[in-house]
């Protein structure tokens, strides 16, 4: 589908007056407009005169995604927010962010403090561009795949070693309140540290906990300096933002340290006769063969294996920890839906052996369960930026060189042309009546869509699955006496979409007896891969 320019609400003379950008750009713009004349963005910031709103909104609007949406409903499912000096795109329809994600000149990164301090300008995958990122992001995906997510054994005993140590902690806690605190996050940066470096700590390492803290440190860095991103120099004239600004380059380099220890570790006992036995392996055996080759590809080194380990950390570990919290939060608020659950694991697994990841197919209520997770408590609600690497024309609109774009996922995911009663958690609307999954669902896209579409998003499916089957299947979640109902809300901050912080009480369910079967951790993989 195709928005028609009948669509777009407000007609807008020139879309060129409200952004600053070079002549030449301008009147090739011209011609592309003239060519779609009806196609032109809804111009926030006309109704302004001056790209106030823009900023307001994106520095100090506390929920973006919502801020957006009410502008969506004035402006329509595309329109700009100008920002003085950048100009910013907004998505709220799906086919939309299809169509625009699917190509390259609009898979850029826009240019910022943050992703400049992260990435070290440009290294990486995340906030890389062009042939470097193709080459890493092609190649980081097909590792991943051949050796980490493809191998459902490996994966699967990592995962159920996590869930069950941290089942320990809230077992022996149980009937006190207690919240999944920071045993879970180390549970997921566990499961990460094994694919890239084949190896388990425990939760009380210092490298674990450091790599945790860093981690949280540099999002919440990152939440403060985005007004920062638009105005770098104002930073200087902030504290509190060069406070920030020196935590976030402490984070990323004590996080850099410790990566390029391990790699160092790596190179040592490197074998090319072997097949790699993790990430770094895997990573350091095709450079070494392009060596040999004589084909020395400049986008790979072990400067950018160090960021991308880096990124896979960041973008792996938080929103997987949050989107299990909310797992747990919903519980909490619907018990008739945790009943479900447990009644699904008992009739599928039962008590005699762990759920596995070949449960996941007759499992469909947990996973019906986890969409709907995803789709209220979307862990990026308005994704992440994408910019314009040239001018390019998509769908019949010009976005030039250098524009920010956002896809309003959250708008989305609670449109009500796709979302009857959008507000209400129902795992239900993501069944058939014969109680299979649905497999193609509009309007829903919690890992984006297009070429950057998340890379991780069948290990975070994974480990969401294990991690909920193994507490549903020991546990009963309980809201705490005396403490008020945890709500289903989260905690305004970008990019993440955290839930409130919530206590609950675990019970350890009836049908289990504990000697036997509550706590028992499965045998080590050989290798992780
Ligand atoms: C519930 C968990 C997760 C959610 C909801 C999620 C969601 C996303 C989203 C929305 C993006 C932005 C895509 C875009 O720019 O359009 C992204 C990017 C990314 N994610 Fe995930 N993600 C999750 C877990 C993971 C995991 C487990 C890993 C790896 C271990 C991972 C690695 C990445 C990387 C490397 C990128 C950058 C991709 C690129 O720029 O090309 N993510 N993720």
């Amino acid at each position: 589908m195709k928005i028609t320019g009948d669509e777009v609400s407000v007609f807008i003379d020139s879309y060129n007056e409200t952004i600053p950008y070079p002549r030449k750009v301008a009147r090739k713009s011209h011609k592309i407009f003239r060519k779609s004349s009806r196609r032109r963005f809804e111009s926030v910031d006309r109704t302004w005169g001056l790209p106030l709103q823009g900023i307001a909104t994106w520095a100090l609007g506390k929920n973006l995604c919502v801020n957006f949406d009410t502008m969506r409903e004035k402006h329509g499912d595309i329109f700009t927010v100008g920002l003085l000096h950048k100009n910013l795109v907004v998505l709220s329809n799906w086919e939309l962010v299809r169509d625009i994600f699917e190509r390259n000149e609009i898979s850029g990164r826009p240019e910022g403090i943050i992703s400049r301090k992260l990435a070290f300008g440009r290294m990486g995958i995340a906030a890389a561009e062009g042939s470097f990122w193709q080459d890493n992001r092609r190649f980081t995906v097909r590792i991943l795949k051949d050796f980490g997510f493809g191998k459902r054994e490996v994966m699967n005993s990592m995962i159920q070693d996590a869930a069950l140590t941290l089942c320990r902690f809230l077992g022996e806690n149980q009937h006190k309140p207690q919240d999944l605190g920071p045993r879970l996050n180390l549970a997921i940066i566990n499961i990460i540290w094994r694919m890239i470096a084949d190896k388990q700590l425990s939760h009380d390492d210092a490298k674990m906990q450091d790599i945790m803290i860093k981690i949280e440190e540099v999002f919440n860095d990152a939440n403060h300096l985005r007004f920062f991103d638009l105005f770098p120099f104002l930073v200087y004239l902030w504290p509190p933002a060069l406070r920030a600004c020196r935590r976030m380059d402490r984070s990323v380099t004590t996080l850099s340290k410790i990566f390029s220890e391990e790699i160092k570790d790596h190179k040592k006992n490197l074998s090319l006769s072997e097949d790699p036995k993790d990430f770094i392996d895997a990573y350091l055996t095709e450079m070494a063969r392009q060596k040999a080759r004589g084909e020395i590809n400049p986008n790979f080194s072990e400067f950018e294996l160090q960021v991308i380990i880096s990124d896979l950390f960041i973008a792996g570990s938080e929103t997987t920890t949050n989107t299990i919290r909310w797992c747990v939060l919903f519980l909490l608020c619907h018990p008739e839906i945790q009943e479900k659950l447990q009644a699904e694991v008992d009739s599928v697994v039962g008590p005699d052996r762990l759920p596995s990841l070949d449960d996941r197919d007759r499992m469909q209520y947990t996973q019906a369960f986890m969409m709907e997770v995803l789709r209220l408590g979307v862990m990026l609600p308005v994704g992440a930026p994408h910019a314009a690497t040239e001018d390019t024309e998509v769908a019949g609109f010009l976005f030039p060189k250098g524009t920010i774009v956002f896809a309003n996922v959250w708008a989305c995911h609670m449109d009500p042309k796709f979302w009857p009663d959008p507000g209400k958690f129902d795992p239900g609307r993501f069944l058939n009546p014969d109680g299979t999954l649905k497999t193609k669902v509009p309007s829903y896209f919690p890992f984006s869509l297009g070429k950057r579409q998340c890379p991780g998003e069948s290990v975070a499916l994974m480990e969401i699955f294990l991690f909920m089957a193994i507490f549903m299947q020991k546990f009963t979640f309980r809201t705490t006496i005396g403490l008020p109902h945890p709500k289903p809300e989260s905690v305004p901050s970008l990019p993440l979409n955290h839930p409130q912080p919530f206590q609950f009480l675990v019970g350890e369910r009836k049908l289990w007896n504990k000697s036997d079967s509550l706590f028992i951790v499965p045998d080590p993989p050989t290798s992780n891969w």
